[in-house]
C-alpha cells in the first residue's frame, strides 16, 4: 500500500515552483530525498538542482512517470497538453497531481486518457520553507486513499485548501502570486526605512518578521484586519499618519485592481 514512507513522487518541470515544492517537502520531513525524481529541459542544470540534495534526475517525462507514483505536472501551463501526450497511457496508473496556473479539472479531462486519477492545484512558493498554500480544485478524481496521501504528504509543507472550481482561479492568484506582491511591500518597507538611515539588511529582517508575525496573529485570532489596524492606529499618533498617505495613493485598491487585472487579462 502507498504511504508517505514510500510513495515516490515525480516532477515533470524543475523550476522555481517544482523546486520549491522538493525543499519543502525535505525540509520538514515530510518524504526523504530518495523518493523523489524529476525531470526538466535543460540536463545540466537538472542535475545541479537534484543530486547535491540526493534527489534523482531523470531524462525526461516518460522516466520520471514511469519511475514515480505520484506525478506533479509543473512545467508552464503552455506546455502542459505537449509534454503529457507521449506518457497519456503511463499516467493512467499514477496519481496526477498539476500545480499549472489556469489549468482546472475540466482541461486535464481533455488532455489526459480517460480514467486517469488527476488533481489540479495552484500552490505557492513559501511551500519551500513549510509555509506554503496550496489551493486545490474540489473537483478531483482521486480515491479518498490517494487525496489522504497526498494531504498528508503535502499538508506538512502547506496549507492544502479545497475550493470550488469557480475559485480556483482567484484562490491561486491570491495564494501563487501573492508572494510577489508581499516581496514588493517587504522591499518598499525597506528602501523607506533605508531611506531614513535603518541599514538595508537590518530593513529586510525587519519588515519580513513583520508580515510574518502580523499574518500569524491574524491565523491565531481570527481578527478582522481592519481591527487589527485599528489596534494599531493610536488617536493622534505615527501609524495614523501612515495609513492616510497609503489611502491617499490607493494602496487598497492597488492591490484590489491587481487582483481584477490578473482575473480578467
Ligand atoms: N512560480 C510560482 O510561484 C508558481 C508557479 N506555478 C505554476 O508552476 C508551473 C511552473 O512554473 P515555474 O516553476 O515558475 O516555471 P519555471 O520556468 O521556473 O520552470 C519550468 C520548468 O519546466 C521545465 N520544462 C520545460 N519544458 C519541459 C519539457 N518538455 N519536459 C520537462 N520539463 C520541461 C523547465 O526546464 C523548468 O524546469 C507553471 O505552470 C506555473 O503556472 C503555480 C503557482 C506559483
Ligand atoms: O506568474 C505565474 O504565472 C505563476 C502562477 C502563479 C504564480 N506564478
Amino acid at each position: 500500500m502507498l504511504d508517505a514512507k514510500n510513495v515516490r513522487i515525480g516532477f515533470i518541470g524543475f523550476g522555481n515552483m517544482a523546486q520549491a515544492m522538493a525543499q519543502g517537502l525535505l525540509a520538514v520531513g515530510a518524504v526523504r530525498a530518495d523518493q523523489i525524481c524529476a525531470c526538466a529541459k535543460n540536463w545540466e542544470k537538472l542535475c545541479a538542482n537534484t543530486r547535491p540534495q540526493g534527489l534523482r534526475p531523470c531524462r525526461d517525462a516518460a522516466e520520471t512517470a514511469a519511475s514515480a507514483d505520484l506525478v506533479v505536472v509543473a512545467v508552464k501551463p503552455y506546455l502542459v497538453e505537449q509534454v503529457l501526450a507521449p506518457i497519456k497511457e503511463l499516467l493512467k496508473e499514477k496519481i496526477v497531481v498539476s500545480v499549472a496556473a489556469g489549468m482546472p479539472f475540466e482541461k486535464y479531462e481533455q488532455i489526459l486518457a480517460p480514467g486517469t486519477h488527476h488533481l489540479s492545484t495552484v500552490p505557492n512558493t513559501p511551500i519551500s520553507v513549510g509555509e506554503g498554500i496550496i489551493a486545490c480544485e474540489s473537483r478531483h478524481s482521486l480515491t479518498q486513499e490517494e487525496w489522504a496521501l497526498f494531504e498528508e504528504v503535502f499538508g506538512k509543507a502547506a496549507l492544502v485548501q479545497l475550493v470550488d472550481t469557480a475559485q480556483l482561479s482567484v484562490a491561486g492568484t491570491l495564494a501563487g502570486c501573492g508572494p510577489a506582491f508581499a516581496a514588493m511591500f517587504i522591499e518598499a518597507l525597506a528602501d523607506g526605512a533605508v531611506q531614513q538611515g535603518l541599514p538595508r539588511a537590518l530593513a529586510y529582517r525587519l519588515a519580513s518578521q513583520m508580515m510574518v508575525g502580523t499574518g500569524r496573529l491574524q491565523l491565531a485570532s481570527g481578527a478582522h484586519p481592519g481591527a487589527m489596524k485599528d489596534a494599531v492606529c493610536s488617536p493622534g499618533g505615527t501609524t495614523i499618519v501612515g495609513v492616510a498617505e497609503l489611502e491617499r495613493h490607493g494602496f487598497r485598491s492597488a492591490l484590489i485592481d491587481a487582483l481584477d487585472a490578473i482575473e480578467n487579462r
